[in-house]
């Protein structure tokens, strides 16, 4: 098939502008500017396939980034879709799937994997690899820091004096923190920070939850447009005494980002930027993956997003192609900037911008109601949403706005309207969903729905399911066998994980008593102490080298066996060793220890990537059996219990490599390679919980040959941490994998979450002021104007607007304003009804009885109107 054919078979159903965006050429930046429903994502990936087919665009250099999850699944759907067009070249249709959609984050998560070691703690600040901070942790520390600077009077408002008294005290704080090293360490293991902030209380307008938020978007910015912090050690005291609060906190929060090894989400975006300039492994990574660039929902961009888009096409020079919809920025307060939308030709010059404004989703009224409402706008490119040439302009039903006297009402109006279309109209419940601004009054219509037997599920209106059975059928993983084998490894998995633990993590004293417990069981809590301080005195040494300097200067740490004469104590403690030396009998315990380690140091050394934790299980099995002391105190390891160690490695690797092939197949792009089989598993091995996994890899990634740090580090960390978890919970954690599949139910959501989806019904409801628009919200009546229109627009068939002047909450019942918005739709193109109580219920009460009497009638009947 010609290429002129292809493209054709490619484009067939496309309207024209959407052909013309398709085909615009490469040699400027191309911004496509589309309402909703105009088929941008559509236009996006066929705009791919065009120049993988025609412009011989190599498609593993077709990257498309997005902005959440969901999108990134809904371009694969869409990218799998184009290749199984038919009459598409078997070729084109394979080189499709080798194209990639990353979300922003995802992309800058994969180019900060490949910095090295060194540019990483250089560059970064942090070692390899480091945790993602919790949203209520990031809170947690800014309202510390908050709180420290407003103690001591702050609350005279104008007592700048008292003010800047406590802020100098917090400024000491944080200049003594790497000092006070030990109480750090006490909050981190104690998990001080991940006490969760109150943000339930969606409605209060507190002070302080604002001005928390409000910091938190300050240092987001400040972080967007790579401010550093201040580094309050260097600073003079007159300069500290002119730094201001949010210098302040910000300087604070990332100091203890630091201490806590952690990155947040703005660093998944400004670290690859550094990178990009600093690191030429890095900007090759990225040369390689990149000759053309898709950003779909580019109004969502942060200032950070930006510049790392605008880093990426200046290091390789790609072809950018840009899709959004203005209207449709919701995430003002992750720091979206519609106003990239409008300004698009400064950050990117001479730009080629083509209009995407007919809507192939909703009927003529929706569409012109949901256009009446975000004309309201002023910051906004203009644009009129139309409707397909052969759609009549006022087709389908009127927009519908329920008022209710009270939130119950709304409820259980909504759920007889639910059954209705279910039962009477013939809609499956997916065809549904229930949206609201917020999520908390979700939890009341949940509740509802449920007492009236509505299956329910999230936007994404799928379940978590176990995994399926084919894949058990794979693993070949009997039960009864597995159960067994539990019970024997487990008892003989102590000495032989604490080498390996020993091995990963050479840092922790905790580790190594463990080890010590197999392998040195002479050896006192003394000496394990002295070695702690030791490693400690020489600026944090791996414990292990500490133990190997002891072995190598006997004289300094140990008395010497009786009848030997050594050298003085003062004169040890002179040159650097104990002032009171260790027993003699504790040089051969370090020795034993030494020797242990050494030996499995050296196994994994020699395989190095190509050793797997059931191989390094054994290793370490094999240097207990050899161990000096094994032959005097035989600890029960019998042949069984090692055996059946090893298996449980074996199904344990399985089972993280199942995973990440599952994981790779629900993507369906680049599956089957050992890169893809990596990254997947990179993706499964990330142990969430285990607090010293900063260090694991540290102590790991230093014993190991550079080449062979990325292969095996992060998936033998994640088969560790599952091994652990294995043996700790039993073995039903080791038969934990789910995966999400689809169900008939009705979506109830967010609004946020709703976003890029669709429904043939779409109910709106909780439309007050308060909730939307959102009092809490910083003055941003446009985006909440624009949230509504993103609901509204979701329908293809019918739109339901609700609203109730009563809420109870609790014990009191609150008074509800019906949102602005509802008076800004024009009455052409919608219908108000006053839905009262009593007509609700007697309907229902009506109905029911009626049910009770003569059910197979009931079936079959049409409709009664209700209001
Ligand atoms: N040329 C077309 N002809 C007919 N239907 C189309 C066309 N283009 C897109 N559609 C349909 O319109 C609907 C909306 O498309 P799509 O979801 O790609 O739009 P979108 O611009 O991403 O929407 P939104 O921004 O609202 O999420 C889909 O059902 C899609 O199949």
């Amino acid at each position: 098939m010609d290429t002129n054919t292809t493209v054709q078979a490619l484009c067939a159903g496309l309207s024209a502008a959407q052909v013309a965006a398709v085909r615009a050429p490469l040699d400027r930046p191309l911004l496509l500017v589309a309402c909703p429903g105009a088929g941008k994502t559509r236009t996006l990936v066929t705009r791919m396939a065009y120049l993988v087919a025609a412009e011989r665009l190599p498609a593993e250099r077709a990257l498309l980034v997005t902005f959440s999850r969901t999108a990134v699944e809904e371009a694969k759907e869409r990218l799998l879709q184009l290749s199984r067009t038919p009459g598409m070249p078997p070729a084109l249709s394979r080189a499709l799937l080798q194209c990639r959609v990353r979300t922003l984050h995802g992309l800058g998560r994969e180019l900060l994997r490949a910095a090295s070691f060194g540019e990483w703690e250089r560059v970064c600040g942090r070692v390899p690899v480091p945790r993602r901070v919790e949203a209520a942790e990031r809170l947690a520390i800014i309202r510390e820091a908050m709180e420290l600077c407003e103690q001591q009077g702050t609350n005279t408002g104008a007592g700048a004096n008292g003010g800047r008294e406590s802020e100098r005290s917090v400024l000491e704080m944080i200049a003594a923190t790497a000092a006070a090293a030990n109480t750090d360490d006490a909050r981190i293991a104690n998990n001080e920070f991940s006490e969760t902030v109150d943000l339930t209380d969606e409605r209060g307008n507190t002070e302080r939850r604002r001005a928390v938020l409000q910091m938190s978007h300050d240092i987001a910015e400040r972080k967007a447009a790579l401010v550093a912090p201040v580094d309050v050690s260097t600073l003079s005291p007159e300069a500290r005494a002119r730094l201001h609060l949010n210098d302040i906190v910000y300087a604070y929060y990332e100091r203890w980002l630091q201490q806590l090894n952690c990155i947040d989400y703005d660093d998944m975006i400004a670290m690859p930027r550094k990178l990009l300039g600093a690191s030429a492994p890095v900007r090759q990574r990225l040369q390689r993956g990149v000759a053309a660039l898709f950003v779909d929902e580019f109004q969502d961009t942060s200032t950070a997003q930006l510049r790392l888009l605008q880093a990426i096409l200046r290091h390789t020079g790609a072809h950018l192609c840009a899709a959004g919809d203005d209207d449709q920025s919701i995430y003002g307060w992750r720091n979206a900037q519609p106003a990239f939308m409008t300004e698009f030709h400064t950050h990117f010059p001479n730009p080629h911008r083509i209009f995407l404004t007919c809507n192939h989703r909703s009927t003529g009224q929706i569409v012109r109601c949901s256009d009446g409402l975000i004309r309201h706008n002023r910051q906004r490119i203009r644009k009129a949403m139309v409707l397909p040439e052969d759609a009549p302009a006022d087709g389908g039903e009127p927009v519908r706005v329920h008022r209710y006297a009270t939130a119950a009402d709304e409820d259980a109006d909504l759920a007889r309207q639910l059954q209705q279309l279910h039962q009477q109209h013939g809609a499956r419940w997916r065809d549904m969903a229930v949206l609201c601004r917020l999520s908390k009054p979700l939890e009341a219509v949940r509740a509802a729905l449920q007492a009236r037997d509505i299956p329910l599920a999230g936007a994404d209106q799928a379940k978590t399911v176990a995994r399926s059975a084919a894949v058990d059928a794979a693993l070949r993983i009997d039960d009864q066998r597995r159960e067994s084998a539990w019970a024997a490894a487990a008892a003989s998995a102590r000495p032989v994980l604490a080498l390996i633990e020993l091995l990963v993590n050479e840092r922790d004293v905790k580790m190594m008593s463990c080890a010590c417990a197999a392998f040195a069981p002479e050896m006192h809590a003394l000496t394990r102490a002295c070695i702690a301080r030791e490693a400690q005195r020489a600026g944090g040494e791996a414990l292990m080298q500490t133990v190997r300097r002891m072995i190598r200067h006997p004289e300094r740490y140990f008395r010497p066996p009786r009848g030997v004469r050594g050298v003085a104590e003062e004169e040890a403690a002179a040159h650097g060793g104990l002032s009171m030396r260790l027993a003699p009998n504790q040089l051969s315990a370090c020795k034993a220890l030494a020797q242990a380690y050494e030996a499995l140091r050296a196994h994994a050394r020699e395989h190095g990537a190509r050793i797997s934790l059931s191989q390094l299980v054994a290793a370490a099995q094999d240097v207990a059996r050899r161990a000096p002391h094994q032959q005097r105190h035989r600890h029960g390891d019998s042949e069984y219990g090692g055996r059946a160690l090893r298996n449980l490695c074996q199904n344990v690797e399985r089972e993280v490599a199942t995973a990440a092939l599952e994981q790779i197949d629900e993507e369906g792009v680049g599956g089957g390679d050992d890169a893809a089989l990596f990254r997947g598993l990179m993706r499964v091995a990330h142990p969430p919980t285990a607090p010293t996994t900063a260090f694991q890899n540290a102590t790991l990634a230093a014993n190991l040959p550079a080449d062979d740090r990325r292969h095996w580090l992060l998936p033998l960390s994640a088969m560790l941490h599952k091994l652990h978890q294995v043996l700790q919970d039993g073995p039903a954690a080791l038969h934990r994998t789910r995966r999400r599949e689809a169900v008939d139910a009705v979506a109830v959501s967010t609004i946020h979450n709703a976003k890029g989806k669709q429904w043939r019904y779409v109910f709106v409801v909780r439309l007050v002021e308060g909730i939307c628009p959102l009092s809490v919200w910083f003055g941003e009546i446009e985006e909440e104007r624009r949230l509504l229109y993103v609901a509204m627009t979701r329908a293809m068939h019918r739109c339901t607007l609700s609203a109730a002047y009563e809420e109870e909450t609790g014990d009191s019942t609150e008074s509800n304003q019906p949102s602005r918005f509802l008076a800004e739709l024009k009455a052409a193109h919608c219908v108000l009804e006053q839905r009262r109580k009593g007509v609700v219920e007697s309907e229902e009460r009506r109905l029911a009885a009626q049910a009770a009497r003569k059910p197979k009638r009931l079936r079959c009947q049409a409709a009664a109107p209700t209001s």
